[in-house]
């Protein structure tokens, strides 16, 4: 099959389907503080030095805030028919609660309506990580004000856009959101506290129930949670290694899916936290069940899991697959994982409808020659994952769209610029925007398989 060849087999997907790309405000956007916007947590978090590899910030970014029409002219030109985004909460409400910014609702109703103008469907993620400082400053996550404020920004933006956008996600990976934000410290506001990451993963269910809640109200139809999810594979078929697996499934995979859909904590979370869990009434656990219209599936990679006392706080550690090729985030290449944890949602939520809003990878791009970008690597691994979602269609799986992660190389979080996810690549110096040939090659398959614009 020649690079070129698209990658879904002979059936395509069904009518309606998604091909869209994602992207979050933080890493793409820049301006952070222009027109009245208030700062976040990642703008104070990358401008403390040794926060962010080679001290990167978001200031500039993709320069999106000022070339988002010309994005929406690529993603148009890519034959993109879905849009995933996320909103910066501290551009609606400076202060996090109370006085409205207009030029922040004002920049993404234009945007918005851009894509709709070009046939994009906007999927809207509220909050992709960058709280308003001044809500982390009164206690942020783990503050038990934090689901109304949450609720209440939400509210506003049902008003302002929700009779253009009909797809909402509230929160972006509430277990990174917790694990790398308060649990291992890598991430913003970079708490490294057990006790404390409990307090704040049940404030985020409560968050997404509030916010469910009160789109509700506003007549909203389709609210969705976008979660990470890794297969967890036992190293061998040990009962140690075997219960290391389940933790660790428990402590990644169930740890908010379960209380969305069931109202009730995976049993291992008690085990993996001890006397720092805490001991939730039978009310505050039914109050989370806030089942999503769609599950958001952010799917990257497999682990392969050895017991390990000494690896905290789940007593289990990923065992490297050298054997096995591995992007640039040292994560295995493992198609097969997409399509085993879409079936594994299916089987054990009753098989809600579902998106595929992030799958990609970072690899070490060569320079551009000529005009051309051949990212071999990164054409490979999209096609062997668009494979795997067709894979799960064929079992039934309600596979709804794909996006791609990412639509620009742009900033990666505590690596910076280090890492590159684009199907589109971004000079670093002028930031001029080059489709690659994985992007090259999405265009094709949607071509050939795609419901089209
Ligand atoms: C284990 O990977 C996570 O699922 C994950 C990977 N990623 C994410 N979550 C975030 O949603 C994005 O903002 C990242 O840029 C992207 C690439 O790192």
């Amino acid at each position: 099959m020649s690079e070129r060849t698209p990658a879904m087999p002979t059936d395509s997907p069904p009518n309606g389907f998604l091909w869209g790309a994602a992207t979050s405000a933080y890493q793409i956007e820049g301006s952070p503080l222009a027109d009245g916007a208030g700062p976040s947590i990642w703008h104070r978090f990358a401008h403390t030095p040794g926060r962010v590899l080679n001290d990167d910030t978001g200031d500039i970014a993709c320069d999106h805030y000022s070339r988002w029409r010309e994005d929406v002219a690529l993603m148009a030109s890519l034959g993109l028919n879905a849009y995933r985004f996320s909103v910066a909460w501290a551009r609606i409400l400076p202060e996090g609660t109370g006085r409205v910014n207009q030029a922040g609702l004002d920049f993404y109703r234009h945007l918005v309506d851009a894509l709709l103008e070009q046939g994009i469907e906007p999927m809207l993620t509220l909050y992709h990580w960058d709280l308003p400082e001044a809500l982390d400053a009164r206690g942020g996550w783990a503050s038990d004000a934090s689901p109304g404020w949450f609720a209440d920004y939400a509210q506003i933006l049902y008003r302002a856009l929700g009779d253009r956008v009909r797809l909402w996600i509230t929160l972006n990976e509430p277990w990174v959101i917790t694990a790398g934000g308060y649990l291992y410290g890598d991430l913003a506001p970079g708490h490294c506290n057990p006790r404390e990451s409990a307090i704040v993963a049940h404030n985020l269910l409560r968050a997404h129930a509030a916010a469910s809640a009160s789109g509700r109200a506003e007549g909203i139809e389709r609210i969705g949670l976008a979660v990470n999810l890794e297969p967890q594979d036992p190293a061998s078929d040990s009962p140690e290694d075997q219960d290391a697996a389940a933790r660790r499934d428990a402590f990644i995979n169930r740890w908010f899916l379960d209380p969305v859909f069931f109202g009730r904590y995976p049993a291992q979370m008690q085990t993996i936290f001890g006397t720092d869990w805490p001991d939730f009434s039978a009310s505050e656990l039914d109050a989370l069940r806030a089942p999503p219209d769609f599950v958001g599936v952010n799917y990257y990679s497999r682990s392969v899991v050895r017991a390990d006392p000494t690896a905290q706080p789940v007593g289990a550690r990923r065992v490297r697959q050298d054997t096995r090729p591995h992007t640039a985030m040292d994560w295995e290449v493992h198609p097969q994982g997409l399509t085993d944890i879409l079936v594994w949602i299916q089987g054990r939520y009753g098989n809600p409808p579902v998106y595929i809003t992030e799958n990609g990878a970072a690899f070490e791009d060569p320079q551009p020659v000529a005009g051309r970008l051949r990212d071999r690597e990164r054409l490979a691994y999209l096609r062997s994952h668009l494979r795997a979602a067709s894979r799960a269609l064929r079992r039934g799986v309600d596979l709804r769209g794909y996006f791609a992660w990412s639509l620009l190389d742009n900033f990666e979080w505590s690596y910076g610029y280090a890492k590159r996810f684009g199907l589109v690549r971004v000079d670093p110096v002028d930031r001029q925007r080059l489709i690659k040939d994985s992007g090259r090659f999405y265009r094709d398959a949607i071509r050939r398989y795609g419901g089209g614009r």
